[in-house]
């Protein structure tokens, strides 16, 4: 019976004007070991985050993602899979944890497939099939992308649909603050509010945005900078009524010269922390807010084989 243990970093989406194209990996990880067993069916526990509440059979989403990992590379499903989760991340908050655990089991699969399965395998998954599995799976790169690979990534789907990534440093001097509030809003439902066509300003302007934010993070964290580079027109107000308190606190936030947006889908709100502006923060947020301090995760989802370690 062969373990593996998987370590996957929380991410943050868009980052206000790169709607579905930029993300960030934090410094805030889920950890599974998943082993293939003669049992009959998947079994998970859960520590942490979603426990009592996720599924903890075939219906677990991590489950899910080996499963259909499996499939991919032509291996027989295997009958037994167990599965401890700890979890860190917390669910539908805009913290990417749906990312996190489709990668997981993603990566779980195929170190399995390859060390236990191996006479049956006939062909692994590259790092980008993997990639392009995670995302067929999410329905978008965003948080898949930065949670793979670590750091800051720009994504995008070639005219196949087949997702790439471009993965930058951002500058050590921003330090990332999530805020976030016990309420959840699922992805699908905040995707939901968006409308079908947008006005052609309104996309010139994030465009400029988007591309002003990547000089920013990478070369050029000054707060005046900041602020312009992460103005949203494409997703934040039409969300807006489903998650008031984070679009008041981002106001708040930015009115006293904090660049903040609403993380992923939401709604929690992130900070970029430089030294002029981390004492701005607390003071804006009140009680119903747990403030995370992170570090960036330059390195992304890491497999490991606990004998090796
Ligand atoms: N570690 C996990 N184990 C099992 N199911 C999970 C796990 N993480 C997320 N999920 C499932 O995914 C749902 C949350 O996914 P959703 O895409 O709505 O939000 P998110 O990924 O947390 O946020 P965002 O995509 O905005 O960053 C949870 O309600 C749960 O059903
Ligand atoms: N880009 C995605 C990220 C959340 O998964 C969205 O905002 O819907």
């Amino acid at each position: 019976m062969t373990t593996v243990d998987i370590r996957v970093p929380a991410t943050s989406a868009n980052l206000g004007p790169g709607f579905d194209a930029l993300g960030l990996a934090l410094s805030l990880h889920d950890e599974v070991r998943a082993t293939l067993t003669g049992e009959r069916g998947a079994h998970v526990t859960v520590e942490g985050e979603g426990a009592g509440e996720v599924d903890t059979g075939e219906g677990h989403l991590v489950v899910k993602a080996m499963r259909m990992a499996f499939d991919r590379m032509k291996v027989p499903q295997p009958e037994g899979i167990r599965l401890h989760c700890l979890n860190r991340i917390p669910h539908a908050r805009g913290l990417g944890s749906s990312s996190a655990a489709v990668c997981a089991g993603i990566l779980a699969a195929r170190a399995l497939a390859e060390s236990e399965l191996s006479g049956e395998l006939s062909e692994s998954l590259s790092d980008d099939d993997v990639y392009a599995l995670a995302t067929e799976m999410e329905g978008h790169p965003d948080n898949v992308a930065p949670c793979l690979a670590g750091g800051l990534t720009v994504s995008w789907s070639d005219h196949d649909g087949l997702p790439h990534m471009v993965k930058l440093a951002p500058d050590q001097r921003i330090r990332p603050v999530a805020l976030v509030p016990s309420t959840r809003l699922s992805t699908e439902a905040a995707r939901g509010l968006l409308p079908k066509d947008v006005p052609h300003k309104d996309a010139s302007f994030n465009a400029g945005r988007a591309a002003l934010l990547i000089a920013a993070l990478t070369q050029r964290p000054e707060r005046g900078l900041l602020l312009a580079a992460t103005e949203d027109r494409l997703h934040q107000h039409y969300r807006a009524p489903a998650m008031r308190a984070s679009a008041d606190l981002v106001e708040r936030l930015r009115a006293v010269g904090v660049p903040a947006v609403v993380s992923g889908a939401g709604p929690t709100v992130l900070a970029f922390s430089t030294s002029d502006t981390q004492d701005l923060i607390a003071p804006e947020v009140g009680n119903d807010w747990h403030i995370q301090l992170m570090d960036v995760d330059p390195v992304g989802a890491n497999v490991q084989f606990p004998e090796t370690r």
